[in-house]
């Protein structure tokens, strides 16, 4: 059985705006980066998942549940961050804490105590006084404290600064030990990249691309960035490696191969003087950032 399963889901809102045809599928303790621009249809996609919207054609479904025709119980089990959320203002966080708490039928606030610490805000506090990013602790707070197997997180770090960002990543990190099965939508790359197995991309509501995290980081190709001390030495190494880019002020060279064609490479520059040489770490930011814009084909 799949934690979370999508088939064919379509939401049509016309203009060519909504998602088409998402299939997606989550193991039990995986945790999957969702990435798109802005208006992609990620939050389309969460929002099915909590059963707030029906599915035009199409399913998404939870542990088996549909979550359509359960999405109270949905509602109740899953620990959902929504990526703009509404506060009762009026209250203080504390006792927003508490009635949500009540509304899933939870009494264990042990966690949601341990939260607040880690996050280090004071939930005593109107809601209408709370800062962006305090709004967005208390969001992650409600999300997380009932313990849920599953989380949908839209846009978690959201308004925090990189301190809380970071206590953030060791927060999934740990939940992911747990075993807990979580989708993240996060236009943050290396939140991404240091918390997710795999990333799925999605564009004008169509999923376009995925990779595991690994299989980015095993990737085939290595690049490196050559720095010369001399121009002409640039001149004639990029006659010998015509697809490498060079530097438009010919101090470097940067040049992608496999591990077949460094013995190659190393006895080429043996030739030069070499001002530093070393390997750029693939990422997922280089990976997606072209189908952001333009064209995915
Ligand atoms: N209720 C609605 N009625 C009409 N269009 C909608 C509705 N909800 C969303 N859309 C449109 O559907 C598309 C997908 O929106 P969605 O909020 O899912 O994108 P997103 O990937 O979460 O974007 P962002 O990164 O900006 O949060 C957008 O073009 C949006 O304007």
């Amino acid at each position: 059985m799949k934690a979370i399963e999508i088939n064919n889901l379509t939401k049509d809102y016309g203009n060519g705006k909504g998602i088409f045809d998402i299939t997606l599928s989550l193991t039990h303790g995986e945790v999957c980066g969702y990435l798109g621009p802005n208006g992609a249809g990620k939050t389309t996609t969460m929002r099915h998942l909590m059963g707030f919207i029906k599915p035009q054609s199409g399913s998404a479904s939870i542990c088996n549940m549909n979550c359509w025709s359960n999405q109270k119980e949905i509602q109740q089990k899953i620990g959902y961050l929504p990526g703009e959320i509404c506060f009762p203002d009026d209250m203080t966080g504390i006792a927003y804490l508490h009635l949500i708490s009540r509304m899933r039928s939870t009494r264990d606030f042990s966690f949601a105590k341990s939260l607040i610490n880690i996050f280090e805000f004071d939930p005593n506090i109107k809601i209408r006084k709370m800062s962006k990013g305090m709004k967005q602790k208390l969001g992650i707070v409600a999300a997380f404290m009932h313990n849920p197997d599953i989380l949908l997180l839209d846009e978690p770090t959201s308004g925090l600064d990189p301190l809380m960002q970071s206590r953030f990543i060791d927060l999934i990190q740990s939940e992911k030990e747990k075993g807990k099965t979580i989708l993240l939508s996060s236009h943050i790359f290396d939140e991404v990249e240091k918390t997710c197995d795999r990333v799925v991309m999605i564009r004008n509501g169509r999923l376009i691309r995925q990779i595991t995290v690994k299989e980015m980081k095993d990737a085939q190709y290595k690049t490196y960035k050559i720095g010369f001390n001399k121009e002409s030495d640039i001149a004639t190494f990029a006659l010998m490696y015509p697809n490498s880019e060079i530097d438009k002020n010919g101090k470097f060279a940067i040049v992608s191969i496999t591990d077949s064609e460094l013995n190659r490479l190393i006895h080429t520059l043996s030739q030069y003087e070499i001002a530093f040489f070393t390997e750029e770490k693939h990422t997922l930011e280089e990976y997606f950032m072209r189908f952001y814009g333009g064209d995915e084909k």
